[in-house]
């Protein structure tokens, strides 16, 4: 494999951004570019050992992050992370979702050492970090716009870090070459950023990280700017050098589907607070409140506001205005909601565990189907109920049509309900 010559000196893009014509792709912000540097020049008296020998060494390294009632607010602003308290296990692959605003890059940020910290404490492995420089936090990030350096080759963009920290020739081609093949950029080595794809790119930006060996990885929306296919592709890219590498990785992201691929343990935020921080399944399957319920999944659960009502020890859902009245008295949960009689709730049902096939042990339940999607492998069906928009998972050969009256039948046990007012499950 042919290189290029290592520079000796030191060439930094920082405050000289080339042109905007010469670079594609927005150029990152200075503040990114400043940031990445500055959490490249991280740990600089740790690392002479060799890069194989450093990636088996965090078989014996700890990287447990905890946040212990963490606030921020912008100067001037209010709150936008009130009062969140997580850890994030060694080795975990953490997931931040939630819509836009939210916080979630806040928060990564905070970790990364980049944005100050309002309130509350940031330990890694059990130290307090608050107030320790970004270079000495032995955190690297990935940033969604690359922040490559246009005028260098990947094979200079990956050893930039190690230059800047006097590494040995022989160390960063070692490294460099080592985090090469793990991504398979090996022969783009002498290539520059323009001449490669947003995925290859992405890859050069995580290969940065990965020579540094650091603790910890963080993840701010790394594969946004790439298209579905490829997005795809580099989610199983990411659970594989996940293990591989053995590091704790926190993922920033707005995209469920990502969340729920990538995360050992996902977080969802939503106005600067935790709404639920659990596994995968037990989002889908146990969604704390309604927020998390119409987050994760694809279609989002149906809901229907009601009550609940109990006769004879029988537990009836009613929805607003009597439509829909379903016997819960089957359901896993009865006894609880027994309890709740009388009060507003909403009840959720997923599209999956609604089908046209008829079943004894089902809620019978008619629907007008007003639209079908064909997606080959199965098949969407839409209607309204009681006011809400509606849709069924079917299989693709399901004989419903459009515009008649369909029977659809639910799976009570899956039902899940919430407090209508405290918007929490019941
Ligand atoms: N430098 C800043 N000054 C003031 N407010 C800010 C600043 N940066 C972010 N905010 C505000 O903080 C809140 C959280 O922003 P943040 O970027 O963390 O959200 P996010 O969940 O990452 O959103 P997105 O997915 O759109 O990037 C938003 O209301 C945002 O407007």
């Amino acid at each position: 494999m042919a290189f290029r010559r290592q520079r000796v000196s030191v060439v930094t893009p920082v405050l000289n951004p080339p042109s905007k014509h010469y670079w594609p792709f927005r150029w990152p912000r200075n503040t990114d570019l400043k940031s990445e540097r500055a959490l490249s020049e991280r740990a600089i008296r740790r690392g002479e050992s060799s890069f194989t020998q450093s990636l088996s060494h965090h078989s014996s390294l700890m990287a447990q992050i905890s946040l212990s009632h963490i606030a921020k607010a912008y100067p001037n602003g209010p709150r936008v992370i009130r009062d969140v308290s997580l850890t994030v296990n060694d080795r975990e692959f953490v997931v931040f979702v939630g819509p836009s605003g939210c916080g979630k890059s806040t928060l990564l940020r905070m970790i990364a050492g980049l944005e100050d910290i309002t309130d509350g404490d940031l330990l890694l492995d059990g130290q307090r970090i608050n107030d320790l420089p970004p270079k000495d936090r032995d955190i690297a990030m990935v940033f969604q716009n690359y922040a490559l350096y246009p005028h260098m080759t990947v094979f200079d963009n990956m050893a930039f870090g190690l230059k800047l920290r006097n590494f040995s020739k022989a160390d960063i081609r070692q490294r460099v070459e080592k985090a090469a093949t793990i991504l398979d950029i090996q022969n783009l080595l002498d290539r520059k950023p323009k001449d490669m794809s947003g995925g290859q790119r992405q890859r050069v930006a995580i290969g940065r990280a990965i020579v540094r060996d650091p603790k910890v990885f963080l993840f701010d929306e790394p594969l946004s700017n790439l298209d579905a296919k490829l997005r795809g592709q580099t989610r199983i890219e990411l659970q594989k050098l996940h293990r591989e590498l053995q590091a704790t990785i926190i993922y920033v992201t707005h995209d469920q589907v990502e969340a729920m691929t990538l995360g050992n343990r996902i977080c969802v935020l939503r106005g600067g607070d935790v709404m639920q921080f659990d596994t995968p399944m037990t989002l889908y399957n146990q969604p704390a409140n309604l927020f998390v319920a119409g987050f994760i999944g694809s279609p989002p659960m149906n809901f229907l506001r009601g009550t609940l009502t109990e006769q004879a020890g029988t537990v009836q859902f009613v929805s607003d205005g009597g439509e829909v009245r379903i016997d819960l008295s089957t359901h896993p949960h009865r006894q609880a909601f027994a309890v709740q009689a009388g009060r507003p709730v909403v009840l959720g049902i997923r599209a999956e565990h609604l089908t046209d096939q008829p079943n004894p042990a089902y809620h019978v339940q008619p629907m007008a189907v007003d639209a079908l999607e064909q997606l080959g492998n199965e098949l969407f069906a839409y209607g309204m109920l009681a006011g809400n928009r509606f849709v069924a998972r079917l299989p693709a050969d399901s004989t419903l049509q459009l515009n008649e009256p369909a029977t659809l039948y639910w799976q009570t046990e899956k039902c899940h309900l919430f407090d209508a007012e405290t918007e929490q499950r019941l």
